[in-house]
């Protein structure tokens, strides 16, 4: 519809389709008396996304106007549903006085919700932060490289983040998917020209900005006035471009859905790539570190190692361990700085303290943000009040743990801890102990904070009395008996006499209204009073507005001080969880040194370890001269519940917590990277085999001396010599090349010839024993290749039918017998046979032939002769005509090794 239009529309229609025009990819909720109602296409999509009735109000412009309403106090939980779906509302709410002015009543949107703009408590998850993202991209000419620039918000804590890095091609694809996923944005922004770019590149739908909106000179200076300085240098933000134009669009955007500045924004930190251990997306789902790898709902399926470790009591806290599991740093210092404070807490008793006075802190994160975009609520308040006033104690239980020297992160945190006690003062003065939901209702502001709000309530409170009063006045003064003083809606207060008694009514009565059997009257001293009464309740709820209003302003300096104490609060809560759970289940402090090794004693998987009843623990020693372990065992054995307890230990020593472990001493790592399992990636378009060999190629290109490497059954997704002839090429790589620590779980037994050649590289297995015809499973970690690869009887304890498993076993036999190799896994445990072995005899480290190519199916004799020809030719020696007439003969031999080959099966 185009403006042009709009005048055959009714007045009303002409100002909803005006706003509608300003947020046409947004539903627009109309503010309309106590209900918003969604007009056109918007009401039939709501309707369809909120399961309300789709109805019609009257037409305009001769077409029948659709419409869906809901009622306003009810709006919270439509917009939560709408939000989940990846929706954007605009609140259009009335803004004019109704008692002026002609016409419709004046509206505007006074906010857009928006997935990635959430502050709201109903809104938002408790545990997980739904950040903002803005991505812009840029060309490095002179590196020919891509730029990447990131800037990102949590709206819900005003944490403002910036990050650049340079890839090409497939990497620019894999380090943006990487960091997407770490960064979980809820909804991401990207400028128009860009978008058909980044498509490709992004999970979801992006919101799109105009180009403008991404001009590097005003993304700069959004910033500088968001944050108040001179210079974004202290921040380390200098030179970063690309990501300061996405920050000036990002910021633009998030005020523009507030409706006003966001005062909580104060601070910038800029992430750096090589701050944090690198973990694939792969990586964070095969290690179930936040969701399980069978996710449906990442929200509530457990167990994770964070649902394991989240004995928070706050949300603040719940959040941080969930930050602190996917960020874990590389500096070791921090890491240590974690594992003594857990230390010292574990130490005392102080735990069980603290965990119960955290228990009654609220969300002061995020009330603070409420508190800067002055939503906060007066529970908001009441709530942070009390938070406030635990500070105290808390602050006791800290120091009881220990002294600077020890523990100097938990001095750091008791020094932040300090009671701000001018805001403690203001909200103890000002709000009510218990104060109701919503300012419109009253009944917020504490009596005694402000005189003439007590003097409004004082009038409408004590009206009944001086009603009672006034009625006994008028009886004595009239001798009417049955005399009453009333009140209703309708006629306000009045004095009502039965007909029998108006004789005797004074005359400063006046008549207010005639009933079948009485009288009602006004008097001058009770229209004086009724004028006083009725207007004092809404004088003293419009006092309280403006009362709550100005608390909150007063509240607005100490936004920053609040942020810190939440965050104090937030590392104290996980680091107490944290403590707790090693207490409980017997975690040792890692020690983090800067030689290269893992050395973990008698190692636990930490999920794992907590599911079953005797879990059996684990040594593993990677060190510089022992690099990658190839661990064979039967299906079942434990290899992948082993690969992962390392990386989840290595993990968990650098996020700062304790391991489950009797030792475990840890070297600088950069990385860790995971191929485990194998899923079709049907929405990507990518087989098994694809998705397998993607991740592979990701740890080829990117793994160093300091990454620890999972490799879990590579190869297994395609036939069994070209899975075999990877798998060991790709061990090598890892081996000679990446030089990563590398634990590598095949059923290729072939593999277990690596170590004869490499130095670095050694046999483990899962142990397993026979019994009767079935297996029973050791889970101990030993050292040397598995002698058997027990597939049937595990097979069998799957329930595969019997006459199967015997069928199964009478062609193994055949085949064992056989001295042709129809598939290597059948000879796994058997004979060697290819060129490997000769490697080994040889012990030659350098020689890196694919096995492939050399493996020894007995050869017919043109077959023969074919690769003596092809041997025999020196390409670099021929003439275009020698090499041709090579060609055709060539064929010839092919031809003839051909048909032989097909006699020889037939
Ligand atoms: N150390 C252990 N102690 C006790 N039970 C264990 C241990 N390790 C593994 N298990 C149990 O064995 C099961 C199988 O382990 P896992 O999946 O690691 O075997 P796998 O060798 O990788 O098998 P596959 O080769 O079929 O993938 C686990 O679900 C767990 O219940």
């Amino acid at each position: 519809m185009t403006k042009n239009d709009l005048s055959a529309h009714t007045p009303m229609m002409q100002q909803y389709l005006r706003i509608k025009a300003e947020f046409s990819q947004t539903l627009v909720f109309y503010r309309m008396g106590d209900f918003y109602e969604l007009f056109f296409d918007d009401a039939e999509k709501a309707a369809r996304l909120m399961g309300v009735t789709l109805t019609q109000r009257g037409s305009s412009n001769g077409t029948p106007i659709k419409m869906a309403g809901i009622p306003f106090h009810a709006a919270d939980q439509y917009l939560a549903k709408l939000i989940k779906l990846g929706e954007s509302v605009a609140i259009c709410e009335q803004v004019g006085d109704p008692s002026t002015g002609k016409g419709p009543m004046e509206r505007k949107v006074v906010r857009v919700i928006t997935p990635g703009t959430l502050t709201d408590s109903d809104l938002l998850p408790e545990k997980a932060e739904r950040p903002l993202l803005s991505l812009q991209i840029g060309s490095n000419k002179q590196r020919k490289t891509v730029h990447v620039g990131l800037a990102w918000l949590s709206m819900a804590s005003g944490a403002l983040k910036l990050m650049e890095f340079s890839a090409e091609g497939a990497v620019l694809e894999a380090r943006l998917k990487q960091e997407l996923e770490r960064i979980s944005p809820a909804e991401v922004l990207v400028a128009e020209s860009q978008l058909q770019q980044c498509a490709l590149l992004l999970p979801g739908k992006a919101t799109t900005l105009p180009d403008w909106h991404y001009d590097l000179p005003s993304g700069h200076k959004a910033l500088l006035d968001q944050l108040g300085v001179a210079t974004l240098d202290g921040f380390g933000a200098q030179g970063l471009d690309v990501a300061t134009a996405a920050a000036g669009a990002l910021l633009r955007y998030a005020q523009s859905t507030q409706g006003k500045g966001l005062q909580h924004v104060r601070a910038l930190t800029v992430e750096s790539e090589n701050e944090f251990i690198g973990l694939d997306a792969a990586t964070r789902r095969n290690l179930e570190i936040t969701e399980t790898i069978r996710a449906q709902d990442a929200a509530t399926v457990s167990p994770t190692l964070f649902s394991l470790l989240d004995h928070c009591r706050t949300a603040m806290g719940s959040r941080l361990l969930r930050h602190w599991l996917h960020h874990a740093l590389r500096d070791q210092n921090i890491a240590r700085s974690r594992h003594a404070a857990i230390n010292a807490l574990m130490r005392t008793d102080a735990c069980s303290g603290l965990s119960a006075t955290l228990a009654g802190v609220p969300d002061i994160e995020r009330i603070t943000t409420r508190i800067a975009l002055q939503s906060a609520r007066p529970r908001d308040l009441a709530g942070l009040r009390a938070g406030l006033q635990q500070l105290g104690s808390l602050r006791a239980y800290v120091a009881m743990c220990g002294r600077d020297a020890e523990a100097p992160l938990l001095q750091l945190l008791h020094d932040a801890l300090a009671t701000p006690t001018e805001c403690v003062d203001l909200l103890e003065r000002s709000i009510m102990l218990e104060p109701a939901a919503m300012v419109r209702d009253g009944g917020v502001i504490a009596s005694g904070y402000d005189a003439e709000l007590d003097e409004l309530r004082g009038l409408s409170e004590n009206a009944g009395q001086f009603l009672v009063d006034l009625e006994t006045r008028e009886r004595t003064r009239t001798g009417i008996a049955n005399l009453r003083v009333e009140y209703n809606r309708v006629h306000g207060f009045y004095i009502e006499v039965t007909h029998g008694q108006t004789d005797k009514v004074p005359d400063d009565y006046r008549r207010r209204q005639t009933l079948k059997n009485a009288e009602r009257y006004i008097t001058p001293e009770l229209k004086a009073f009724e004028d006083k009464a009725l207007s004092a309740k809404d004088r003293s709820l419009s006092r309280e507005k403006f009362l709550y209003e100005r608390v909150l302003n007063e509240l607005a300096p100490h936004i920053i001080t609040l942020q810190a104490i939440a965050h104090a609060l937030a590392q104290l809560d996980t680091l107490v969880a944290l403590a707790d759970h090693a207490s409980r289940n017997n975690w040792c402090a890692p020690q983090l040194v800067s030689e290269p090794t893992i050395a973990i004693e008698q190692g636990r998987h930490p999920v794992v370890e907590n599911q079953i009843e005797r879990f059996i623990a684990n040594d593993c020693l990677l060190s510089a001269e022992r690099k990658l372990l190839l661990i064979t065992g039967p299906n079942m054995g434990g290899k992948s519940t082993f690969m992962r307890q390392v990386a989840l230990i290595t993990l968990l020593a650098y996020v700062g917590s304790f391991v489950p472990a009797a030792s475990a001493v840890i070297g600088p790592i950069d990385r860790i990277f995971t191929r485990i399992g194998a899923a079709d990636d049907l929405a990507g378009g990518r087989s098994t085999f694809m998705v397998e060999m993607t991740e592979s190629a990701a740890i080829l290109n990117n793994a160093s001396e300091h990454s620890l490497v999972l490799m879990d059954e590579v190869g297994r997704g395609t036939s069994t010599f070209d899975g075999l002839a990877l798998a060991w090429a790709i061990a090598k790589h890892l081996i000679e090349v990446t030089r990563s620590f590398t634990l590598f779980a095949t059923h290729y037994f072939e593999l277990t010839q690596l170590p004869e050649v490499h130095v670095t590289a050694s046999n483990v297995h899962l142990s397993a024993v026979e019994h009767k015809d079935s297996i029973v499973f050791l889970h101990a970690v030993q050292s040397g290749p598995a002698s058997q690869s027990y597939g049937l009887q595990v097979a069998q304890l799957a329930g595969v039918p019997a006459p199967v498993i015997r069928a199964a076993r009478k062609h193994l036999s055949a085949l064992e017998s056989q001295s042709m190799q129809p598939t290597p896994q059948f000879d796994l445990f058997s004979s060697v046979s290819y060129a490997a072995a000769d490697e080994t005899q040889e012990n030659d480290v350098n020689r890196s032939e694919e096995p492939a190519a050399t493996i020894a199916i007995d050869p017919d004799p043109h077959s023969l002769a074919l690769l003596q020809s092809l041997q025999e030719i020196d390409p670099d020696a021929l003439t275009p005509r020698q090499a041709l007439d090579a060609l055709y003969k060539l064929k010839q031999l092919s031809s003839a090794a051909g048909a032989g080959a097909i006699s020889t099966a037939s």
